[in-house]
């Protein structure tokens, strides 16, 4: 992560030679993407050329035509008329071609970016998402991804378009005339010198105005998602500064980018009509001496602008490819991040775990906090079918426990085993398919209450679902509903009760029916009777399994086999709620008077 971070902030500073280099190796992987479709587009690279080609007939035919003026070539000018009809003719259907099948190979190709970079994306381990703010990856991967579209459908095109347009025009004007071709070029080193110099200019402040925009995008998406945090702070008007200074940067940034753009656009139109000048001056004394006909002259002429707002495009269309080679950086960066081995596993009786699990001497601190020791030499066990409570102040180290026994991380030291065995040798969708967690705060997915109870087992039946539904005290209220299971929650449907929620995520574990349960208690507490029915839904999904619950009331752990005390990220007490309770100055007693006082 550090890299992708710093290279954001650093990318201005770093040195560019060494910059294109690696952009440009990292930009040849897209073509990876572009491979399976190289068929379709080398036919529209045909196409390209024979449009290219066409479009060069026009100014010869059209010299033609100007020649034909003279009386003893007047009988030509029919066929010369039609000719040029033909070329654009043939010109039309050869663009219309083109351009349709470069599509079809710019989205299928975006199609199989989107979907590897989602599918790596979603793989990665928990440190990579820990460690990013997750606004803004999504609203750089889909800048990126829309820059790419861009180039992959015009710019690539355009850029080959315009090279053989200056390489054809070269060759065809050095035909009519050495001398007049000699002094069109002498313009051509100048202007390639001053538009790498504007380019590099322009890369840079496209670089960093598209960071900014990221950054504003980042402000949207975060607080549209905290809207609720943001109201009740009544932070509107701090957020609107904070976003007013952003896009006021963008702006600043933007016309920076503009000025230079602009004055690149002067340099190239005067250059361009200071060059037509000078070759018409020069090409009619070349009429004169030479017996250049005025019809070559004025197919030069043609060439030369064709050649000359070409060599003008160009510069354009590099400053694209530029920014498109960035977009691509950042995402190969993404897809260079090594995820995780997930794999599609099917539990069966035969690796099935019982949910003997045990904790010996765990040690570990978070990968971006290595110095903190969150968890020191931690040891418990946990029988098959126990239910053990993990009590203790914010910040000791409850969830972390869960976090490691579902690998989100690794230990630093000692081991972790289900079974006996260490979870390190489980394939690890396999171990985290014997778990379920129900979290503090239930993440409902927009769609129905169905799917959002199906999400435990893909592919079960309604029947399945009901009867989850049914042991999770869930069933009533959502037959409460008129649409009942088809009643869509989340940000376009109806909102659901803290308790609701909480007993369509149990639903979601009753199906999955899994030997080890993870249970985060939401701090806030529910009404009573909303806290009866949830209560009740998670002793039924409780019976039979290992389940670990991290307790925040002391009043739902009484009956817990075991209770684990936390503090530092040590184990300080364990044993049962009568063992502990009677542990002078303990503790868990003290946490246990005070919530009593409560
Ligand atoms: N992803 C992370 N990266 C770095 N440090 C973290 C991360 N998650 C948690 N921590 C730190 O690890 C320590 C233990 O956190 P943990 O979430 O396990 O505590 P907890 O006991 O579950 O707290 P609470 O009851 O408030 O949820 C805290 O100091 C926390 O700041």
């Amino acid at each position: 992560m550090a890299g992708f971070r710093r290279k954001k902030d650093d990318q201005t500073d770093t040195p560019k030679k060494k910059i294109t280099k690696q952009d440009l190796k990292k930009s040849m992987r897209l073509f990876k993407y572009v491979k399976p479709y190289s068929g379709t587009f080398a036919i529209g690279f045909v196409f390209l050329l024979l449009s290219s080609v066409t479009s060069m007939v026009f100014p010869y035919l059209t010299g033609q035509l100007v020649d034909s003026a003279n009386a003893e070539m007047l009988k030509e000018i029919n066929t010369i008329a039609l000719a040029l009809l033909g070329v654009f003719a043939a010109n039309a259907v050869f663009s219309y071609f083109r351009i349709y099948l470069f599509a079809i190979v710019t989205q299928k190709t975006l199609a199989d970016l989107r979907q590897s970079t989602y599918n790596h994306l979603i793989k990665l381990p928990m440190n990579f998402f820990s460690e990013r703010r997750v606004g803004e990856l999504n609203s750089r991967i889909a800048s990126d991804i829309s820059l790419l579209q861009e180039t992959l459908t015009t710019t690539i095109a355009e850029l080959i378009r315009q090279v053989l347009t200056i390489i054809i025009g070269i060759a065809l004007l050095s035909y009519i005339s050495v001398k007049l071709t000699l002094l069109m070029l002498c313009l051509v080193p100048v202007v390639i010198v001053i538009a790498i110099i504007f380019g590099k200019h322009i890369k840079k402040l496209s670089k960093e105005a598209q960071s900014k925009v990221a950054d504003s995008n980042t402000i949207v998406e975060e607080t549209l998602q905290g809207i609720t945090t943001v109201k009740a702070f009544a932070n509107e008007f701090f957020e609107n500064m904070r976003y007013s200074e952003k896009t006021n940067e963008i702006v600043g940034i933007s016309l920076k980018g503009a000025k230079w753009r602009g004055a690149f656009a002067s340099f190239i139109i005067f250059a361009l009509f200071g060059s037509i000048v000078g070759v018409i001056w020069y090409g009619v004394i070349l009429v004169n001496q030479n017996g250049l006909s005025v019809g070559d002259l004025f197919t030069f002429i043609l060439y030369s602008v064709f050649v000359g707002a070409s060599m003008g495009g160009i510069a354009d269309l590099y400053s694209q490819l530029q920014k498109a080679i960035g977009a691509t950086e950042n995402l190969m960066e993404i897809l260079d991040e090594t995820p995780e081995e997930i794999s599609d596993v099917q539990l069966t009786s035969i690796n099935r775990v019982n949910g003997n699990v045990s904790f010996e001497n765990v040690s570990f601190a978070y990968p971006s906090r290595s110095d903190i020791q969150v968890l020191k030499s931690m040891s418990f066990s946990a029988n098959s079918g126990e239910q053990i409570a993990i009590v203790g102040p914010s910040g000791a180290g409850k969830s972390t426990i869960t976090n490691l026994l579902l690998r989100f991380y690794n230990p630093n030291a000692g081991t972790i085993s289900i079974d006996g065995k260490a979870i390190q040798d489980f394939p690890l969708s396999e171990l985290r398919s014997q778990m379920s967690i129900v979290p503090q705060d239930v993440l409902l997915f927009g769609g129905t209450i169905k799917e959002n109870i199906g999400y435990g087992k893909i592919g079960a039946t309604d029947e399945e679902i009901i009867a989850a539904a049914k042991q999770a005290n869930a069933h009533l209220f959502v037959e409460g509903f008129p649409e009942k299971y088809e009643t869509i929650v989340g940000e376009r449907g109806i909102q659901l009760s803290g308790g609701q929620r909480q007993r369509i995520a149990i639903a979601r574990a009753i199906l999955k029916n899994p030997s080890i349960l993870i249970l985060d208690e939401a701090t806030s507490a529910l009404d009573s009777e909303s806290e009866k029915l949830v209560q009740e839904a998670l002793e039924t999904l409780m019976k039979g399994r290992t389940s670990i619950v991290i307790a925040h009331r002391l009043s739902t752990i009484r009956k817990a086999n075991k209770i684990l005390v936390l503090n530092e990220g040590k184990l300080v007490e364990s044993g049962t709620h009568e063992e502990l309770s009677n542990v002078e100055n303990g503790i868990y007693q003290n946490l246990s008077n005070l919530q009593l006082e409560v």
